[in-house]
């Protein structure tokens, strides 16, 4: 089996090895630089029609091994699945989302490991795509001047009330009060992220400027006591059927005149389609269950139909590659301390995921964009500068 598969194989001219489970090594092309270890002859068969999430299924349940550095992992893995896999990917579900599935989720993915968090993210631990204003700042610069970023396109004023939804550890939260003297409240649906959020507002003496709550989106108080509301990389998890709630409720918590920022994560295609031949099935399998990335197109409907105006759009696709980059090697540079925190199982899911996504950003499968929308007053007017000139001062 494996034989009528090598001539295809050494076509492609990759830097890698079979290892089999016979413990024989074959060469497909020059200088390997990835090992691939085949521990179950079964598998072969199936990697006659591999998918990225057959791949990296097969190594989270360690049927295979992957020695080498994982960006080259990735490169190899998306270079064999794009010439061998399957071309017509039958379109993602649209899931129902209840609050008891989504909390599940949440947990499942937050809840895992606060000192791993702490490992390989900033020292403000945002998760969540940085901001690179010209390229060469290291992660904590693009993370603060994220912050900075969003604040200041937020427009806040000192004694201004900020709702920050799916706030994290609370590093904007933090930030926007101490540096712009606002008022925040921030929710999250993890119980890990708030108690460290907390003890972070605390010890920072910001418990009068900064409260944290654990709560869904969906139990938001109606009553526009908000000037502004954010929400940082936390719509993946809302779902195409929620978004038209989801985005009612921002509407609802912010007054007339306020500001809402929705930043996430958008796919490539307008109807779903996949890209990277089997890395969003292993995504939703393993990383996010339940999450689905809504076209742009998508989430500013929704954004314009709860009577919210859409007034800037910035997409930061690159910028979030870097910050993958950035955290994926941070993470590959600590290991050895990574298991001893989390199982080995959940390590190999991070260090897929991680590289998976920093390679799928750089190739435009998945974008990022930051929509700006205002609550218009009751005869039209916002509260807006004339230009975005204030924004770079
Ligand atoms: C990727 S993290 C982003 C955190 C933070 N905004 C940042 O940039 O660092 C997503 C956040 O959304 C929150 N979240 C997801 N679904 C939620 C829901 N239904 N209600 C409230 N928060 C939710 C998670 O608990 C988490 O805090």
């Amino acid at each position: 089996m494996i034989a009528s598969l090598l001539p295809t194989l050494k076509d492609l001219q990759l830097p890698l090895r079979l290892r089999l489970w016979d413990g024989s090594d074959i060469d497909i092309g020059p200088s390997p630089s990835v090992t691939l270890v085949i521990r179950d002859p079964q598998l072969v068969a199936q990697l006659a029609r591999p998918s990225l999430d057959l791949l990296g299924t097969a190594y989270v349940e360690g049927l295979i091994d992957l020695q080498g550095p994982v960006d080259e992992v990735i490169r190899i893995g998306d270079t064999i699945t794009r010439v061998l896999g399957e071309d017509n990917m039958p379109l993602p579900t649209r899931e129902a989302h209840d609050k008891a599935t989504d909390a599940e989720a949440i947990s499942y993915h937050y809840d895992l490991s606060n000192a791993f968090y702490q490992l390989w993210l900033d020292r403000d631990m945002v998760y969540s795509c940085a901001y690179f204003e010209t390229g060469d700042e290291d992660l904590e610069q693009a993370q603060q001047a994220k912050l900075r970023h969003l604040c200041r396109k937020l427009r806040l004023k000192p004694g201004e009330r900020l709702l920050d939804v799916g706030c994290g550890w609370g590093g904007l939260a933090r930030y926007a009060a101490r540096e712009f003297g606002v008022q925040v409240h921030g929710i999250t649906l993890s119980q890990q992220q708030l108690e460290l959020g907390r003890e972070r507002v605390a010890a920072e003496g910001l418990a009068g400027q900064v409260t944290l709550e654990l709560m869904d989106y969906r139990d938001l108080p109606r009553d526009g006591r908000f000037d502004k509301v954010v929400s940082v990389g936390m719509f993946e998890h809302v779902g195409h059927v929620n978004l038209p709630l989801y985005c009612q409720r921002l509407f609802d918590a912010v007054r007339p005149g306020g500001l809402v920022m929705n930043h996430g994560i958008t796919a490539r295609h307008t109807d779903g389609r996949p890209v990277g031949h089997g890395a969003g099935e292993f995504i939703d399998r393993y990383v996010f269950p339940h999450g689905e990335l809504p076209h742009l197109v998508n989430i500013s409907g929704s954004i314009s139909d709860a009577g919210l105006e859409i007034v800037d759009v910035e997409s930061l696709r690159l910028h979030y590659a870097r910050t993958l980059e950035f955290w994926s090697a941070r993470l590959e540079a600590n290991l050895e301390q990574a298991r001893q925190l989390v199982p080995e199982r959940a390590l190999r899911i991070w260090r897929l995921y991680l590289a998976g996504c920093a390679y799928g950003f750089r190739h435009n499968w998945i974008n990022l964009h930051q929509i700006l929308a205002s609550k218009p007053h009751a005869d039209g007017s916002h509260e807006l500068p004339w230009s975005r000139a204030d924004l770079y001062r």
